[in-house]
């Protein structure tokens, strides 16, 4: 049998031998508490996130911690966008971080082997690290997310705690987690990591494989955003309120028109054109600047970076200019 996930030879070879791109399993896989005897209890200016503004799933959690103003509590650190054979690096490069603050490392690789100096598998962002026992809590966005929904809650002001909002909170209790989740299972899939199965796939029936069903789900995605604002539900995928399912969504679909569409080829159709109520939720989050959201889909959104980082990944010696303007304009009152 043909062993498909055997070390590559270089860390910019994403896809197995078959032609297929599959992502490594999060090693890390422990959780920040409420709980002040917990291992990891949640406290102020003890955890670190570290990441990099082109990577989608460092963006949500990134995300996150500033829709819950955990700013001043969670310490944040960003990497140079570009992956090199090394990794994730320090450069000081565009705003980021010219060595890890902590250890005065250059390689993001090096934390990852403080941490178990045996790992093996590759260095990936994001990574919650835990100043105190000098180790890594957790290196799985999905998981890092549902920490930051509630774990800090008892540091921050009522209403920013999950509890606050009742049926209204990013993952509430009830009937909708259930929808939440299995929306989150298909996006996850073919859109989320879709993108990733498209662009990196080295055959063209690995790539054709993932591209119809990445299109398929936009569109049942676009029927679903159009029914729920023309049935008077709501301008988010459940409703009146930002959900997980949102967030998850949102950093696919910022990187798409900018990214995914001119670098990994996934060009059926393009968000701003093709799909105009996905686009208009996408708009409406990113230039949101009321209390709802204090302006966090934008201030964490850096197309500079992820154009730049999709281009250095693939290796190409230019990044696209367009499409212009990154993003269109925030959408109007009419258009709702
Ligand atoms: N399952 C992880 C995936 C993270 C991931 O794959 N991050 C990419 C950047 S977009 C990475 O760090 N890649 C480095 C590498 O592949 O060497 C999560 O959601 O947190």
């Amino acid at each position: 049998m043909t062993d498909n996930t055997a070390p590559k030879k270089s860390i910019h070879e994403f896809a197995d031998k078959d032609g297929q791109f599959r992502r490594q399993v999060s090693s890390f896989r422990s959780r920040v508490s409420a709980d002040p005897n917990a291992e990891f209890p949640a406290e102020a200016d003890r955890y670190v996130l570290y990441i990099t503004l082109g990577c989608p799933w460092a963006h949500r959690a990134n995300l996150v911690r500033s829709l819950k103003g955990l700013e001043d509590i969670i310490q944040l650190v960003v990497m140079d966008y570009t992956l090199t054979e090394e990794g994730w690096v320090y450069t000081g490069v565009d705003g980021t971080a010219p060595c890890d603050p902590l250890y005065g490392f250059t390689r993001h690789k090096d934390l990852y082997l403080k941490a178990d100096p045996s790992f093996v598998g590759r260095y990936t962002v994001p990574v919650l690290w835990d100043k105190k026992r000098e180790t890594i809590v957790n290196n799985e966005s999905s998981e890092i997310i549902r920490m930051f929904f509630t774990a800090f809650d008892h540091l921050l002001p009522p209403e920013r705690r999950e509890s606050a909002h009742g049926f209204g909170g990013y993952y509430p209790e009830g009937p909708l987690r259930g929808q939440i989740d299995e929306l989150n299972d298909w996006v996850y899939n073919t859109v989320n990591n879709g993108v990733y199965k498209t662009g990196f796939a080295s055959t063209q029936e690995a790539y054709e494989n993932h591209l119809y069903p990445l299109f398929a789900s936009l569109d049942r995605l676009e029927a679903l955003l159009k029914d729920s604002a023309e049935g008077g539900k709501g301008p988010f995928l459940f409703g009146n309120h930002i959900t997980e399912a949102d967030i998850r969504l949102y950093t696919t679909i910022a990187r798409f028109d900018v990214g995914y569409f001119t670098l990994f080829k996934c060009n059926l159709k393009m968000i701003r054109y093709e799909y105009p109520h996905l686009d208009k939720w996408y708009r409406r989050l990113y230039w949101d600047d009321t209390a709802l959201t204090r302006g966090a889909f934008k201030k964490t959104t850096n197309f500079d970076h992820i154009i730049k980082g999709y281009a250095a990944a693939l290796k190409h010696k230019t990044y696209p200019r367009g499409p212009i303007p990154y993003i269109l304009p925030a959408p109007v009152e009419e258009e709702y």
